[in-house]
Formats: C-alpha cells, sequence, structure tokens
C-alpha cells in the first residue's frame, strides 16, 4: 500500500506559505533488533507533535503527518494529549533519554550524557551522569552503559519534576549491582601508567601514557572542566582522518594528576592518538638552523601543506572552524603524516554568536577576526606555508619580515625562488576573506603543482646523472 507523501505535502504547505520548515532527529530507543527512531517537525521555530517509526525516514514521515494534521485539521491537540495521556498511563514507557533531549531542547539546554566506567570488585562497572545546561545531575551505575544510561536520564526525571530532591540524590547511586559505596580510584591511574609530561598548554597538561591492559601507548590531555573544554571532545569526536590527531574517549573525575582546579570543579580527561613529540614549530626551527635554503625542504614542505590542507578541507567539510590553526598544534603521526590537533578553539560553522568573538594566536590571526568564517583557517594556511618554505635564521629577522607577509609583501628572492608558492601563498593572505580559495581548490593546486615539480627534479637528476 502506497504510503501518502506527507513530507513532501508538508514541504509545499511551507512553501506556499513562506514558512521555514525543518525536521529535527530526536535519537533512537529500544534494542537493536527492534528500535524505534523519532523526529519531529519544526516550522518557523514552533515544535510539532514527534513522529515515531521503524526508521528514521518513517519518523519523518510520521512527524510531517503530525504537524500536517495541526496545520490542517487543528488535530494538534488529540495529539500532544494523546501524548500526554499515553505518558502518564504507563510511566514505565516512558523513554526518560528522549524526555530529556526534549527537555534540553525545549528550554534551551544541552543535554550532555557523561558515561564512564569505574573499577569494581570483579571488573569494570559502567557509570553515567547528565549535564543539563550547566548543571549537573548525580552519576547512576547499571549492569550495562545503557542501563546506566536510562537510569541516569531517569533520575534527572524524578528530580525535575520533584519526585526526588537534589539533596537525597546528592550522592552518585549505584543500580542493580547492590553496592552503595564505591571507592573513588582514578580511573587515569588504574587503567594507565604515566610515562612522560608532554607539555602543557591553556587548557591543562598532556601525558603520554600507557595503557595497562592494552600495552598501547596513548596521550591524554587533563584539565579543568567547563562547558567550553566540551567544544574539543565534541569535536573531536566528530572527526576521523588521517591528518586529524584521533580521539578515543573521554571521562570527568573529581581529582586531577598533579594539577588542581577549584574546589567544586571537576578534572576533564581527553585520550587521544600520540603523536611525535616534535611539533611542525619544531621541525620549522630546525630547518631554519640548516645554512641554505634547499630544494629538500621546500619537497618536504610542499608535502606538509598538502597534508595540513587535507585535515583542513575535512574540518571544513564537517562545519567546523579549527580557528588556532599554526606550527605549534600541528604534530605527526607515527609515519610522520601531519597530525592537526589542539582543537580547544574550535566552533562551528553555523555559530553565529561563537564566531563574533575575537579569539585565535594574534600573529596568525586574520585581519577581519571579529566576524569571521572557516576562512581564517585559509589566512593562517597561508602564513604556515610560508613559513614552512622560507627561512627565517633570527627571531628579528622574523619580526621585520613577518608583518610585510600578512600584508602579502614577500622578500623579493622568496618571489623569485618559489614563485608558484607565492602565488598560491598571496591568494590565501587575501585581506577579504571571500578572495581566498578554499581548502578544496587549494589542495588540488597544491597537487598538480607537486606533480610538476616532482618530474622537473626527475629530469633534473638524470641530467646531471648522463
Ligand atoms: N596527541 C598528542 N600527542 C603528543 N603530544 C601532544 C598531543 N596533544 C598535545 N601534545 C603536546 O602537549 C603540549 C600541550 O598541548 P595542548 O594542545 O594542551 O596545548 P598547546 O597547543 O601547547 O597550547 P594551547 O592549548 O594553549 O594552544 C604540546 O606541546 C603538544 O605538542
Amino acid at each position: 500500500m502506497a504510503t501518502k507523501n506527507y513530507v513532501a505535502e508538508l514541504n509545499e504547505y511551507a512553501q506556499r506559505n513562506r514558512l521555514k520548515l525543518k525536521y529535527e532527529y530526536l535519537g533512537s530507543d529500544g534494542p537493536d533488533h527492534n528500535k524505534v527512531f523519532s523526529q519531529k517537525a519544526i516550522i518557523d521555530g514552533k515544535d510539532y507533535p514527534k513522529g515515531v517509526g521503524k526508521t528514521k525516514k518513517d519518523a519523518k514521515v510520521k512527524a510531517a503527518e503530525n504537524a500536517l494534521r495541526c496545520l490542517l485539521d487543528g488535530k494538534c491537540q488529540d495529539l500532544t494529549e494523546n501524548a500526554a495521556e499515553a505518558s502518564t498511563s504507563a510511566e514505565t514507557d516512558i523513554n526518560f533519554i528522549c524526555w530529556l533531549n526534549e527537555y534540553g531542547q525545549r528550554n534551551r539546554l544541552t543535554i550532555k550524557p557523561m558515561e564512564t566506567t569505574r573499577p569494581g570488585p570483579n571488573n569494570a562497572i559502567p557509570w553515567c551522569s547528565f549535564m543539563v545546561g550547566e548543571k549537573e545531575y548525580p552519576a547512576v551505575s547499571g549492569k550495562t552503559a545503557r542501563e546506566a544510561k536510562e537510569e541516569a536520564a531517569k533520575l534527572v526525571y524524578d528530580i525535575i519534576n520533584g519526585n526526588k530532591t537534589t539533596d537525597e540524590d546528592a550522592k552518585d547511586k549505584n543500580v542493580g549491582n547492590g553496592q552503595n559505596e564505591m571507592p573513588t580510584v582514578s580511573r587515569f591511574t588504574s587503567e594507565f601508567e604515566p610515562l612522560e609530561h608532554l607539555g602543557k598548554g591553556a587548557f591543562g597538561s598532556v601525558y603520554k601514557v600507557k595503557d595497562k591492559q592494552l600495552k598501547i601507548e596513548y596521550a591524554v590531555k587533563i584539565g579543568c572542566y567547563k562547558e567550553k573544554s566540551l567544544r574539543e571532545v565534541r569535536t573531536l569526536s566528530d572527526l576521523f582522518h588521517r591528518n586529524i590527531v584521533r580521539y578515543y574517549t573521554f571521562w570527568m573525575q573529581d581529582t586531577g594528576y598533579d594539577e588542581s582546579c577549584g574546589p567544586t570543579t571537576k578534572f576533564l580527561y581527553i585520550q587521544m592518538e600520540l603523536c611525535a613529540k616534535n611539533t611542525l614549530r619544531d621541525w620549522i626551527d630546525e630547518k631554519n638552523k640548516e645554512s641554505v635554503q634547499n630544494l629538500k625542504r621546500r619537497e618536504e614542505s610542499l608535502r606538509i601543506a598538502q597534508e595540513i590542507v587535507c585535515g583542513v578541507e575535512y574540518i571544513h567539510s564537517r562545519n567546523h572552524i579549527h580557528r588556532d590553526l599554526k606550527p605549534a598544534n600541528i604534530m605527526f603521526g607515527v609515519e610522520g603524516e601531519v597530525k592537526i590537533g589542539d582543537f580547544g578553539l574550535v566552533t562551528s560553522d553555523d555559530d553565529d554568536e561563537e564566531r563574533t568573538v575575537c579569539k585565535g594566536t594574534p600573529s596568525y590571526m586574520a585581519p577581519e577576526q571579529r566576524k569571521y568564517d572557516r576562512k581564517v583557517d585559509m589566512f593562517a594556511l597561508g602564513l604556515i606555508f610560508f613559513e614552512l618554505l622560507w627561512k627565517l635564521s633570527t627571531g628579528s629577522e622574523r619580526a621585520k619580515i613577518w608583518p610585510d607577509v600578512r600584508r602579502q609583501r614577500f622578500p623579493e628572492e622568496f618571489s623569485v625562488t618559489f614563485t608558484k608558492e607565492k602565488q598560491i601563498i598571496n591568494s590565501l593572505l587575501s585581506e577579504k576573506p571571500e578572495d581566498r580559495p578554499d581548502a578544496s581548490a587549494v589542495k588540488a593546486e597544491l597537487e598538480e603543482w607537486t606533480q610538476i615539480f616532482n618530474s622537473h627534479k626527475a629530469s633534473h637528476q638524470e641530467n646531471q646523472t648522463v
């Protein structure tokens, strides 16, 4: 039986009446073999009753149908009443996680589950707590991660609806495993052997560690938890690319490691891929110590620039802006491949409020940084590419040349030696962001130029050996 195309019908309705229509995915529920998905239509900022279905598509069709019923038949009341009835008649049927997500949407609060494990007598026990906006609710454990999450959401539901007070639940709870007191063992020291302090940034410290069971080395970044520090975690968990530092997991703890935060603050631990100790900053500094500009540096610079641009192209394709690209934030993996790191200033491409705030490292910052978009990363890329190629022997030489380069004025010898590279860098440093090429265009240009450069080099070497 053909189902009516409610999605198309609602689209037409919105277009005819000049209404802004979007759908919001509300999550899934149920065991893997019997999952249901929820979506809702939002028209001109107003939420319509959610649609539930066996697939995301079914849920969308149902959401469109519900919205049309509200708009055309005035049956919105019935739908909401039915939903309310269903939820009061069988509280056990409430999907507390969905409820909490909806609560967050209604009240414009971010809902973040914080899943972790704590060591138990025999094995690790899953725990979960929810951050609702700025407020953290107590953690709850369960037999499985899913159960811990559901119980944690239920606890938030009970507290918000006055069924339980925050006081009586102020202590983290164990569910389903019969333990009421858990020893506070640091997950960091119980799971990892700290090997080396790698460095300290604005957020906190980074340690080289070894997973005690897997015998694999990782980097763990530890800092004081702030709403903003989750930005880095959120972004990293959305990115999976050869040229971006790989993220594994994060957790919160009451205790730090060689660190201190405010008395009430928690610590955030981010487990990442371990990169080489030397950053691109060190690579450039080493090259600058060599006596002459050489062909090898140019060749390697082209490879590195290409890999950075690949990473940036991917970051932009996921609608993020890095905003703090600089050699110190670019690392190398085990095969020498480029790894872009430090996403502490990352922002979303459509977060206007966030993007109007002035952020970044001053000497790599684009002129229009007050109202900017992803092209700020392209400006920084232009400066990095210049620095990769051009030997700046001393700090004073750098201080003299840098402001000129930022204004597209290059040393004469640079323009003569690196004609093609200069053309690319020049476009990246355009004052107007709209004049700067995007990452895909630069990637294509660099690929083409590298091929020409390598074939010139090969024929040059052949002539020399004849
Ligand atoms: N995944 C990693 N592998 C190896 N070293 C790392 C890793 N992540 C960070 N580091 C090193 O740890 C140090 C601190 O890094 P972090 O990203 O916290 O700060 P930063 O980039 O130095 O400063 P800021 O965050 O203030 O810009 C740096 O020296 C960096 O090279």
